[in-house]
Formats: C-alpha cells, sequence, structure tokens
C-alpha cells in the first residue's frame, strides 16, 4: 500500500516485504531492534550485546557474551594477502571505497562456500572492518603497519587503539558503544535493501554486504555524517552557522544530517548522539562545533520543520575523538554489517527473487534503421 502522505516515488511508504528485526517510525519516532527501544539499549547495553541481538533474535546471558567477545577478538588477524591489498589503495582512496574491495577482497580469500557458514562469515566480518580501514589508513598516511590483534574488550575500543596508538579512555569506549548501537539497523534503508536484493538471487554474503558499502557510501545515506562535518567545521560561530544555513536555503541547497525518509518529527537516536557530543565538548575543552551544531538545528527547525537525523551530531562527536572525518562513514560499516547479514539471512530464510515492474515511459515499438540512415 502506497502512503499517499509520503508519495510512491523512491518506493516511499512501499511495503517491499517483511521483517521482524526492526520497527521504524512506529509511534511517530521510535525506533527498535527486536522490540528492545533503541533508547535503553544504547543507555545500558554494550554494541556486542546489540550485535548478537540482530545475529541470534536474542540478548545474551553474560555467559553467551562473554564468549561471543571472545571469538570476536580471536578473529582480529588480517590474512596477509589482504594486507597485501590494502597496501596498494593509495592514500587519496576514500576509505569507504577501501571498505568495499576490502570486504570483497576478503569474499576472495575466505568465500561463503555454504549457507549453513553464514554466522562465521559474519562474526569475521565484524571482527575485521575495524582492522580493514585502519590498517589502510595507517598504511597510507602514517606509512606504519598497525598490529590489528589487539585485546581490547570491544569492538570500538580496538578501533580507536588501532587508529590512536593507545587505549581510548572509558568516556571514549561508552561513546563508541552508544554509536555503533544506534548505527545498527534501520530496516529497509537504502543499504539494507541493496543486501536483501542482492541476497534475493541466493548471492554469497560478501556480495550482498560488499553492494550495500556502496549503497551507504552516498552522502544521502551514510556519507551524510561526513558531509555535515565538511559543513560545519567551516562556521566560526553560531552567529555565521545561522547565515551560512539561510543562503543554503535560500539557494535551495541540501543540507546533509537534515531530514529523512520516514521519520517525520525527529530522529530518535539524534538526542542521544547529542549528548554524547555535549559531553565531550566538555572534554574537549572547545565547544565551537558544538553550539555550532545546535544552532543549527534551530535554523533547521524553524525555517523547514527539518530535524537532525542520526548522523548530524555524530559529525562533532567522532571529530572530538579525534576520528579523522573521512573515517567517520567506515564506522557506520563497523556497525550496520550486523543489521545488513541479519536481514540477509531473514531474507534467505523465505526467498524469492526481489524483482519488481516498470512503467514504460520509453518510445513506441520503432524498426531499427540501417546503419546508413541513421
Ligand atoms: C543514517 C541515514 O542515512 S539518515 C539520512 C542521511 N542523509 C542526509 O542527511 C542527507 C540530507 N537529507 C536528505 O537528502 C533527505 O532528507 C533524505 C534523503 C534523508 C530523505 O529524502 P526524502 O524522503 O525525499 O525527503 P522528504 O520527502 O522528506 O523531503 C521533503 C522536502 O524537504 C526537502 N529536504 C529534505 N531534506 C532536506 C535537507 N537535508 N536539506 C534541505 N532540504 C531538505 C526536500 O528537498 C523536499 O523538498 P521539495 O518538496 O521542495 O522537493
Ligand atoms: O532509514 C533510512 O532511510 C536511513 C537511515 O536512517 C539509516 O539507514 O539508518
Amino acid at each position: 500500500m502506497v502512503d499517499k502522505a509520503l508519495g510512491g516515488a523512491g518506493l516511499r511508504g512501499q511495503v517491499a516485504g517483511q521483517t521482524a528485526l526492526c520497527t521504524v517510525g512506529q509511534s511517530g519516532s521510535g525506533l527498535t531492534y527486536y522490540g528492545y527501544d533503541i533508547s535503553e539499549l544504547a543507555a545500558v547495553a554494550e554494541f556486542e550485546e546489540v550485535a548478537y541481538l540482530l545475529a541470534h533474535g536474542e540478548l545474551p546471558n553474560a555467559g553467551q557474551l562473554a564468549e561471543y567477545k571472545a571469538r570476536l577478538k580471536q578473529l582480529r588477524k588480517l590474512p596477509q594477502a589482504l594486507k597485501d591489498v590494502l597496501e596498494r589503495i593509495p592514500a587519496s582512496a576514500h576509505p569507504m571505497d577501501v571498505m568495499r574491495t576490502g570486504c570483497s577482497m576478503l569474499g576472495n580469500l575466505e568465500t561463503e562456500a555454504d549457507f549453513g557458514e553464514a554466522d562465521q562469515h559474519i562474526e569475521r566480518m565484524l571482527a575485521l572492518f575495524p582492522a580493514i580501514v585502519v590498517y589502510w589508513y595507517r598504511f597510507s598516511h602514517d606509512g606504519v603497519r598497525v598490529e590489528t590483534d589487539t585485546d581490547d574488550d570491544s569492538i570500538g575500543a580496538h578501533f580507536l587503539h588501532m587508529l590512536h596508538d593507545k587505549k581510548p579512555s572509558p568516556l571514549h569506549e561508552k561513546v563508541m558503544h552508544a554509536s555503533l548501537i544506534l548505527y545498527a539497523e534501520h530496516e529497509f534503508n537504502a543499504s539494507t535493501f541493496t543486501a536483501r536484493v542482492c541476497a534475493s538471487t541466493l548471492s554469497d554474503i560478501h556480495s550482498c554486504v560488499t553492494g550495500a558499502i556502496g549503497s551507504l557510501r552516498g552522502p544521502l545515506h551514510g556519507g551524510a555524517n561526513e558531509a555535515a562535518m565538511e559543513l560545519i567545521e567551516t562556521m566560526q560561530n553560531p552567529d555565521e552557522a545561522e547565515q551560512t544555513l539561510l543562503g543554503m536555503l535560500e539557494r535551495k541547497e541540501k543540507i546533509m544530517g537534515f531530514g529523512h525518509a520516514v521519520y517525520r518529527e525527529k530522529d530518535p537516536r539524534n538526542a542521544i548522539i547529542k549528548q554524547w557530543s555535549e559531553k565531550l565538548a566538555a572534554e574537549f575543552g572547545d565547544s565551537r562545533l558544538y553550539d555550532v551544531s545546535v544552532r543549527c538545528e534551530e535554523v533547521m527547525w524553524r525555517e523547514k520543520k527539518l530535524f537532525c537525523n542520526a548522523d548530524f551530531f555524530h559529525a562533532s562527536a567522532y571529530h572530538f575523538m579525534g576520528i579523522p572525518t573521512k573515517l567517520f562513514t567506515p564506522i557506520f560499516v563497523m556497525s550496520r554489517v550486523t543489521g545488513w547479514t541479519a536481514h540477509v539471512k531473514e531474507q534467505r530464510a523465505n526467498n524469492r527473487i526481489i524483482r519488481p515492474s516498470a512503467d514504460y515511459t520509453g518510445p513506441a515499438p520503432r524498426p531499427v534503421p540501417p546503419i546508413a540512415e541513421r
């Protein structure tokens, strides 16, 4: 059924399948994973608990969580052939292209031969994605071959440790847990739908995830956190932010990090990451980017009734933790791989190839003219 308020373009408002994983905006603005509200998950859980939930349908108990984390830790070592490929990618490459190539190469080295192996490949991708992007980044930018099998307790801490050559503070580790939880799953968004379409052809799990990474890369989707950072860093203070935004709106430019295809009033992830950004700004000792972001939020709501989506305050939060802007969207990948792969398994469990129809708008039938007459 087409939701008239949303219209049919971009398949908006049309039901394209079923899922037990997630609800988006069902009560206007809520977000749940397997029935659990993300606000509660982000407040009390570690990201690995949510990754387990999405993989197995239930939250782990303490023993299951410890086993799961221990397994993930053991999977952090990059195969030499993958390191060789990463070392050949230039520093000028976009890290999302590195993620795409890294995932694809992993599929060549550790191919999913049978769908029964899916869980082991999913755990390997989850464990290895931070290493793929940081190994390339540190090698191409600093000339360092970073050690990827760290003993960090969590994926977020592992990522920050490799990036900065030191273990992160408890605050930064906690923010990474919350951030990765917020990004983990979001129903039939563009990248997840890409993964499901690929899965519906009975393709392998690395192909599904590689395609999804390509869809997430665009600035209308995951790439918006990076684009938001590029915008706010040009703003010296809230008044300047206001003038910049008013000019952009006047010129009908899109402001990345605002608006949403499903939510109408607010994105429930925003308030959570905004709070963390405020805390990080205080720790950082310079709240310019936070203050500028708050003014952007006020102006966009006042002028256009557009609200911050999950990406906007992620920009300042990641920046305060010393994460280079171009690594923002790869963090989204490290998290969303849990949602993508859960959808792949769900699609496989009740599959029919996804193949919609199109309304034809081309020329009426006509004969092929001889080449000399064209
Ligand atoms: C984690 C995520 O992937 S969240 C999404 C991240 N993406 C972004 O932040 C990119 C910026 N936002 C956008 O481009 C859009 O809001 C999308 C892609 C998220 C949703 O697109 P749609 O569903 O087509 O948006 P929607 O139908 O609500 O747009 C309504 C109007 O608001 C405008 N609008 C929507 N978002 C914005 C924005 N960020 N800046 C300026 N105008 C906007 C649209 O241009 C449209 O105007 P029009 O009616 O004159 O054409
Ligand atoms: O649902 C969407 O269209 C985009 C989004 O917020 C996400 O994927 O997290």
